[in-house]
């Protein structure tokens, strides 16, 4: 049975279209139960038929706390088995994430503990960082502080800036979020006492790419 994943993005949706494509390459057994943004503008929504399409601003809902409430109320319809955050630019608030706990997964633009947040190529380029990459993580109430599944990196090169590492990094974010989503598709990855699990067992380090593929 395909899993059921609600998909949160703000933008472009590169990360949306590689599950897309892996759906229908037929090497994710995964739907896409809806796409939701906080920008009604976000090119993620085209990639999907508008009966998938949700989007709200935070205005319009009368503030953040009242936009995340819509926003899991509308999530909860779609009855989803994870919730994936693909570029979503919002931090969900404590109630979104327990409504949702173990459930949410995030991919984040850095090797994460390090440079959590924002701007992460350009922080990691003014830090001197030999290299830079992608975590995926669960998503807890703190940002970027949930349990790391997985890691991909890529070398910082001597003539790189932002936009030059940023595509480097959305090269490995690819293959690195359809290997931890075939392990959820799967079965095999839960979090437990807010530890990262794989077929039961803690993840102590967080898996690579090399290991997924194997
Ligand atoms: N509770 C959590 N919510 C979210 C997490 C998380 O780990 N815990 N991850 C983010 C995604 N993200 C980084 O990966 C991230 C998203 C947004 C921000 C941020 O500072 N947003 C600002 C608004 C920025 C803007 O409008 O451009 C804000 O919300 O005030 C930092 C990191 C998804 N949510
Ligand atoms: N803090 C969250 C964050 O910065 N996420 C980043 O937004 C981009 C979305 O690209 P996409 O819209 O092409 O998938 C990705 O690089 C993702 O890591």
């Amino acid at each position: 049975m395909p899993v059921r994943l609600a998909i949160l993005a703000s933008g472009r949706g590169s990360n949306l279209q590689a599950i897309l494509d892996a759906i229908k390459a037929g090497v994710l057994d995964a739907r896409i139960a809806g796409v939701f943004s906080d920008r009604p503008d976000a090119l993620a929504l085209q990639r999907v038929p508008e009966a998938l399409r949700w989007s709200r601003t935070p205005k319009s809902c009368g503030g953040r706390e009242a936009f995340d409430a819509v926003l899991a109320d509308a999530v909860a319809v779609c009855e989803p088995d994870w919730v994936v955050c693909v570029g979503y630019m919002r931090i969900l608030g404590e109630a979104f994430v327990q409504r949702f706990a173990g459930k949410i997964l995030n991919i984040h633009p850095s090797l994460l503990p390090k440079h959590k947040g924002l701007h992460t190529h350009q922080r990691a380029l003014d830090d001197g960082d030999a290299e830079h990459g992608a975590s995926l993580h669960f998503v807890d109430p703190e940002l970027d502080g949930g349990a790391v599944i997985a890691q991909a990196r890529v070398p910082v090169l001597p003539n790189d800036d932002a936009d030059t590492l940023a595509a480097r990094v959305l090269a490995v974010e690819h293959p690195l979020l359809l290997g931890v989503l075939q392990l959820a598709a799967s079965g095999r990855l839960a979090e437990r006492n807010g530890q990262a699990t794989l077929d039961g067992q803690a993840l102590f380090t967080p898996l690579s790419l090399e290991s997924m593929a194997t």
